[in-house]
C-alpha cells in the first residue's frame, strides 16, 4: 500500500488565530503565555486533522510564529550581533529579527525579506555576519515532534537542508565577500548535534526541505550536496530529500548516489522529471510523487493523477510514495468557511484541509483499494472534474474569438517613441523633470470605515460615490498645492490593486476566508480565475474622469496590469497561464481605450508583479514568459493614440532593464531610493524612452530634507540624461499618514524645480 504524505500544511489557523494572537502580543493586548498557548492550539488542530483524514506520514516543525526559515536561523545561532545585545527574549528576538523592533532602549531594523522561490511568500534572509558562530539554540524540531507524539500523532519533522539554507542566505555588510556556501563544514556539526537528539527522541524519518535543486546551481553548490549528505547520514535517521516549485533534473547529478532514503519531486509543475528522476534512485531509495498541488486551490484530477502515479511505479515499484507536491502552506485553510460561492463553482475547489483527505483517496486508490468508499470519492472526483471542464461559466466564445483575432499591430503602438514623444509634448505640454507619484494617497481609517459600511449596506452607492468624490477632490486640491505636474486620483475607491479589478471582471471569483500567509502576520486573500476574463463595463473611468474635471493638469488614469493581475490571483489550471495573460490584456485594452476616450491622456499601467513571474531556470519557459508578460501588456497599451503617454510602473525587485523596454512604454517609474549601484543605474541610463527612478522610500515615514532630494538627483543626472528624467516616489503613499507625505511631496517637488531651473537657463 502507497503511503500518502503531506509537505507542510497552513500555520494560521482556520479563523486566522495565529495572525490576531501574534499582533495583540506586539500591541502588547496578548501575553506570551497566551500567544504559545494559540500556537499549540493550531499544530494539535493540523495533526488531528491530517491524522483523522488517514495521512500516513505527517509533518512537524512545519509551525512558526514568523517565518520557518527565520527559525531556522535562530535556532542555528546565526543572529547577527545588532539582535543580541538588548537581551530580548525568544519570541521578541524572533520579531526583532523578522520585523525590526522599536521601544525604549532598542531600536533595530528588520533583516532582508525576500520571496520564496516563485511563491508570493516571503522569507527572512539568513544573514551570516563577520562573527557568526554555528551552535545549537534551540530545539524546536525535537520539541514539537514530542508534543505531536504525546497527542498520539507520530510525525515527520521537516527541516531545512543545509545546501539550501546556505544558498538562500547572504553575508552581512559586515561580512561582505564571504560566500555563505562556505560555511558548510561548520555547519554540519550542529545540524548532526540537532538530528542526533532527535534521534534520541524517537524520531526515524527526516523531511530535509532542499528545493535549491531547481535553480541554476553554480559548480560548487552543486557539489555540496555530497559533503553534506555524506555527513549527515552518519546520523541514522532516514533523509528524505524533498524539492518543489520546479524541475531538478539539470541538478541530478549533485543528488544521485547520495547516502538518503528518497527524493521528492513536484509533478504537478513538472510530471516530465518522474523518469530520469527514478532511473537515478538506488534500489531501496523511495520517490515520493507530489500529485496533490501545494500551489493553488483546484481539486486534483484523481484520475490524472492516478496516471502519473503508474509512470512512476513502472520504474520504482513499491517504493512510491503520494504526496502533495510542496507545503500547503500555499493554499487557504480550509473550503468548510466558505459560504458565500456557488456551489457549482465551490465544488471545484479544494483547500488544505480537503487536499489533506485527496491525498488519501488517491494513495489508496492508486494502491488498488476497492471499497466502496474510495469508488464513491473517485465517481465524485470525476464528475467534479468532469463538470468543470464543460462548465459554461469557464469558457466565453466571444473572448476566445477576439483573441484568436489579435494581430501583431495590436500589440505595437502606431509610431515608434521619437515621435510619440512629439505628439505627447504637444498634447500635455510638461515642464523638464516633471513631477508626480504613483497612485495611490494615504488611505485613511475614514475611507475605511465608508467602504465597510457601503459593502455592508448601511450607506447607499450614491452616498458612497459622494464620499469617494469628496476624497478625490481633496487629492486633487493637494497636489495643486504641493505643486505637482501631473496628478492622480489617489485611489480611494480601490481596497487592494488587484481584487478592485477583478471584482469588475468577468471570470473572477473571491472567497471570504481564503486567506494565506504572504509574510508574518501578513496574510493575503487571492481572487481566484475560474473563468475567461472579460470586460463587461468601464472599471475606473467614472473617477478618473471626475479627477480630470476638477483640474486644468494631467489628471494619470491607473490600472493594474496584466501579469500583477494574474500573479497575485490563483490562475486556472485548465489553460495555460499564457492564455490568461493576454485574456487579461485585452480587458485592459479596453479600459485603456476608454480613459483615453474620457479625455484621460496619461495612464499608467502597474506590473509590479512581472519580475516575480520570471520562471526559476534560464530557459526555454523563462523566454516564453518574458514574451507573453511583454505582449500583455502591450496588448493592453497600444491601441492609444501617440499622444496619449503611456506610463508603468515597478516595485519590489531588481529588474532586467532589457524587460522593461520591451514593453514600450513612454515612461516608466521604478523603485530605486534605496539602490545605490552605480552600475544599476548605468542599466537603466541606457533606456530608451522615459523614466522616474523614485526618489523616496514610501515604507518609511521619515521626510527626506530637500538637499537630500538635490544631491540624490545630481547623482543621477551624472549618468542620466535630464530630458529623460521624471522625479516621483518609489511607489504608492496608501500606507502613510497625510503629513508624512505633505512635506516629503513638498520637499520632492522643489528639488525638482532647482533642477528645471539650472537646466533651462
Ligand atoms: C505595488 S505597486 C502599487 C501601485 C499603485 N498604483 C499604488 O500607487 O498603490
Ligand atoms: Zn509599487
Amino acid at each position: 500500500m502507497a503511503k500518502s504524505s503531506i509537505l507542510g500544511f497552513p500555520r494560521i489557523g482556520a479563523q486566522r488565530e495565529l495572525k490576531k494572537a501574534t499582533e495583540g502580543y506586539w500591541s502588547g493586548k496578548v501575553t506570551a503565555e497566551s500567544l504559545l498557548e494559540t500556537a499549540k492550539t493550531i499544530r494539535a488542530e493540523n495533526w488531528k486533522t491530517q491524522k483523522d483524514a488517514g495521512v500516513d506520514i505527517i509533518p512537524s516543525n512545519d509551525f512558526s510564529f514568523y517565518d520557518q526559515v527565520l527559525d531556522h536561523s535562530i535556532m542555528f545561532n546565526v543572529i547577527p550581533a545588532r539582535y543580541t545585545k538588548f537581551d530580548l527574549n525568544d519570541l521578541d528576538l524572533l520579531f526583532a529579527m523578522g520585523r525590526g523592533l522599536q521601544r525604549e532602549g532598542v531600536d533595530v531594523t528588520a533583516l532582508e525579506m525576500v520571496k520564496w522561490f516563485d511563491s508570493n511568500y516571503h522569507y527572512v534572509r539568513p544573514t551570516f555576519g563577520k562573527n557568526v558562530e554555528f551552535k545549537l539554540n534551540s530545539t524546536k524540531p525535537v520539541d514539537e515532534y514530542l508534543e505531536a507524539k504525546a497527542q498520539g500523532v507520530e510525525t515527520r519533522p521537516v527541516i531545512i537542508g543545509p545546501v539550501t539554507y546556505l544558498y538562500l542566505g547572504k553575508a552581512d555588510k559586515d561580512n561582505l565577500g564571504t560566500e555563505p556556501i562556505s560555511y558548510l563544514p561548520k555547519l554540519l556539526p550542529v545540524y548532526a548535534e540537532l538530528l542526533k537528539k532527535l534521534l534520541e527522541a524517537g524520531v526515524t524519518d527526516i523531511q530535509m526541505d532542499e528545493p535549491c535543486l531547481v535553480l541554476d546551481l553554480p559548480e560548487n553548490v552543486q557539489a555540496a550536496f555530497k559533503d553534506a549528505y555524506s555527513a549527515l547520514a552518519q546520523s541514522g535517521l532516514n533523509l528524505h530529500l524533498t524539492t518543489y516549485f520546479g524541475d531538478i533534473r539539470p541538478n541530478l547529478k549533485a543528488v544521485t548516489d547520495l547516502p538518503i532514503a528518497g527524493i521528492h519531486i513536484d509533478c504537478v509543475r513538472v510530471p516530465e522529471q518522474i523518469d530520469e528522476v527514478a532511473k537515478a534512485l538506488t534500489d531501496s531509495q523511495t520517490l515520493s510523487v507530489g500529485v496533490v498541488d501545494g500551489r493553488n486551490i483546484w481539486k486534483t484530477d484523481f484520475s490524472k493523477a492516478i496516471k502519473t502515479l503508474k509512470t512512476a511505479e513502472a520504474i520504482v515499484g513499491d517504493r512510491l510514495v503520494v504526496a502533495t507536491s510542496s507545503s500547503l502552506l500555499h493554499t487557504p485553510v480550509t473550503l468548510e468557511s466558505e459560504k458565500n460561492l456557488k456551489e457549482e463553482i465551490r465544488d471545484w475547489f479544494s483547500f488544505a484541509v480537503e487536499k489533506a483527505t485527496e491525498i488519501v483517496v488517491i494513495a489508496k486508490a492508486f494502491s488498488g483499494d476497492s471499497s466502496s468508499e474510495i469508488a464513491d470519492a473517485l465517481a465524485a472526483n470525476a464528475k467534479s472534474i468532469e463538470a468543470r471542464s464543460t462548465s459554461s461559466i469557464t469558457k466565453n466564445p466571444a473572448v476566445r474569438e477576439r483573441l484568436a483575432k489579435v494581430t501583431d499591430a495590436d500589440k505595437s503602438r502606431k509610431s515608434p517613441f521619437p515621435e510619440r514623444l512629439v505628439a505627447q509634448k504637444k498634447n500635455l505640454n510638461l515642464p523638464l523633470f516633471p513631477t508626480t507619484t504613483i497612485g495611490s494617497f494615504p488611505q485613511t481609517k475614514e475611507i475605511r470605515v465608508q467602504r465597510n459600511k457601503f459593502t455592508k449596506g448601511q450607506i447607499t452607492a450614491e452616498e458612497y460615490e459622494k464620499f469617494i468624490e469628496k476624497e478625490i477632490d481633496e487629492v486633487v486640491k493637494f497636489q495643486e498645492e504641493v505643486g505637482l505636474d501631473v496628478l492622480v486620483h489617489g485611489e480611494p475607491e480601490r481596497n487592494d490593486m488587484v481584487q478592485y479589478f477583478g471584482e469588475r471582471l468577468d471570470g473572477f471569483v473571491f472567497t471570504t476566508n481564503g486567506w494565506v500567509q504572504s509574510y508574518g502576520s501578513r496574510y493575503v486573500r487571492p481572487p481566484i480565475i475560474v473563468g475567461d476574463v472579460s470586460r463587461p463595463a468601464p472599471m475606473t473611468v467614472k473617477e478618473s474622469k471626475y479627477a480630470q474635471s476638477i483640474t486644468k493638469k494631467a489628471m494619470k488614469g491607473m490600472l493594474t496590469g496584466p501579469i500583477t493581475c494574474l500573479r497575485w490571483s490563483f490562475p486556472r489550471d485548465d489553460i495555460p497561464l499564457k492564455d490568461q495573460s493576454y485574456q487579461l490584456g485585452a480587458a485592459l485594452r479596453d479600459e485603456v481605450n476608454d480613459l483615453e476616450a474620457a479625455g484621460i491622456y496619461v495612464i499608467q499601467v502597474d506590473e509590479p508583479a512581472i519580475r516575480e513571474g520570471l520562471p526559476l531556470r534560464a530557459g526555454a519557459e523563462r523566454e516564453d514568459y518574458v514574451k507573453y508578460a511583454v505582449e500583455s501588456f502591450r496588448l493592453a497599451t497600444s491601441g492609444v493614440q501617440d499622444s496619449t503617454q503611456i506610463h508603468s510602473h515597478f516595485c519590489y525587485s531588481d529588474l532586467d532593464p532589457n524587460h522593461i523596454k520591451a514593453l514600450d512604454a513612454d515612461v516608466v517609474s521604478i523603485e530605486f531610493s534605496k539602490k545605490d549601484d552605480p552600475k544599476y543605474i548605468q542599466e537603466f541610463a541606457e533606456y530608451p524612452n522615459h523614466i522616474g527612478l523614485g526618489l523616496f522610500d514610501i515604507h518609511s515615514p521619515r521626510v527626506p530634507p530637500q538637499s537630500e532630494f538635490e544631491a540624490r538627483i545630481a547623482e543621477i543626472l551624472k549618468v542620466y540624461p535630464a530630458e529623460k528624467f521624471w522625479v516621483n516616489p518609489d511607489c504608492g503613499l496608501k500606507t502613510r499618514q497625510w503629513e508624512e507625505v505633505r512635506q516629503q511631496l513638498t520637499n520632492m517637488v522643489n528639488a525638482a524645480k532647482v533642477f528645471r531651473e539650472k537646466y533651462s537657463s
